[in-house]
C-alpha cells in the first residue's frame, strides 16, 4: 500500500500556485498541507478541490480557542474531507476533549493532532513565556494530548524517539522542521534531516521550502522519498 510519509505544505499566497504544484505531484508521492496563508487567501473551496484530486490534506490551522469554538471548527474541517486537522495542545485538556468528541459521530473522521511546541522555538523562546525547555515541555503536552484522546502530535523530530517510548506505536508523530543536509535552516530551530527523523520514529515529515523553493521541486521530492526508503 502506498503510504507517503512526506507532507508538502502549500505555503503559497494564491490558489493557482497551489494547484500548479499539486498538478506536478501525485497522492502516491506526497500528502499536502494547507496552512494559514493559503487558507486565508483561497478558502475552503481550494481544500475541497485538492481533496477531489485524491490528495490526503492536512488542514494546518492550529485551532486554539474555547472548547465550543474549537469543536465547531474541527467539525467544519472534517466536512471538507480533510485527512488531518490540528489544534494547539496549549488550549488544554477540555479544548482537546471537546474537539475529539465533536469528531466522534462523523462518518469521515480526520486524524486529530495536537501541536506541542512550534519547531521554530528554542528553550529561550519558551523561557520568555514561562515554559520549560522543549525536552520537558513537548513530552508534557504530548502526554496531555494522548490523554485527551487525540491521534498524535506535531513535534520536532528531535523529540520523536522519547515520544515514541512515552506514547506508544500508534500515536502519530508529525514533524516539521525537516531539513535535508545542506538546505537552509530559515526560521526553524529544532531541525533534523529526513533520514534521521524517520530513524527517530517520525510518522510524517512536513517539508516545505527545501522542496517548494528548489529548482526542481519534483526531483527534490523524489530524492527525499528515496533517502527514506519510500519508492512512491
Ligand atoms: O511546529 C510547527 C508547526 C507547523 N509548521 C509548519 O510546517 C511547515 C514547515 O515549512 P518549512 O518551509 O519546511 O519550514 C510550515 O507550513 C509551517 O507553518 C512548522 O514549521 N512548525
Amino acid at each position: 500500500m502506498n503510504d507517503p510519509k512526506v507532507i508538502v505544505p502549500l505555503d503559497f499566497s494564491e490558489a493557482h500556485e497551489a494547484l500548479a504544484f499539486a498538478s506536478k505531484v501525485t497522492p502516491q508521492l506526497c500528502r499536502l498541507k494547507v496552512g494559514k496563508e493559503l487558507f486565508t487567501s483561497a478558502g475552503p473551496q481550494l481544500v475541497e478541490q485538492l481533496v477531489s484530486r485524491g490528495f490526503d490534506i492536512f488542514l494546518d490551522l492550529k485551532f486554539h480557542d474555547i472548547p465550543n469554538t474549537v469543536a465547531q471548527a474541527v467539525r467544519a474541517a472534517a466536512k471538507l474531507g480533510v485527512w488531518m486537522v490540528n489544534v494547539h495542545a496549549l488550549g488544554g485538556r477540555k479544548m482537546m476533549v471537546a474537539a475529539r468528541e465533536a469528531l466522534e459521530p462523523l462518518t469521515h473522521r480526520p486524524l486529530l493532532i495536537g501541536v506541542t511546541v512550534l519547531t521554530s522555538m528554542d528553550g529561550l523562546d519558551l523561557a520568555e513565556l514561562g515554559l520549560a525547555e522543549p525536552a520537558i515541555q513537548v513530552p508534557l503536552l504530548a502526554q496531555l494530548t494522548k490523554e485527551a484522546g487525540c491521534d498524535g502530535v506535531v513535534c520536532s523530530a528531535q523529540e520523536a524517539s522519547i515520544l515514541r517510548q512515552l506514547c506508544g506505536t500508534d500515536f502519530k508523530l508529525v514533524t516539521p522542521g525537516i531539513r535535508p543536509a545542506g538546505s537552509e535552516q530559515g526560521d526553524q530551530s529544532r531541525i533534523m534531516t529526513p533520514e534521521a527523523a524517520v530513524a527517530a520514529g517520525s510518522d510524517y515529515l512536513v517539508i516545505g521550502r527545501p522542496i517548494t523553493r528548489s529548482a526542481d521541486p519534483v526531483a527534490t521530492l523524489h530524492q527525499i522519498n528515496q533517502s527514506i526508503g519510500y519508492a512512491g
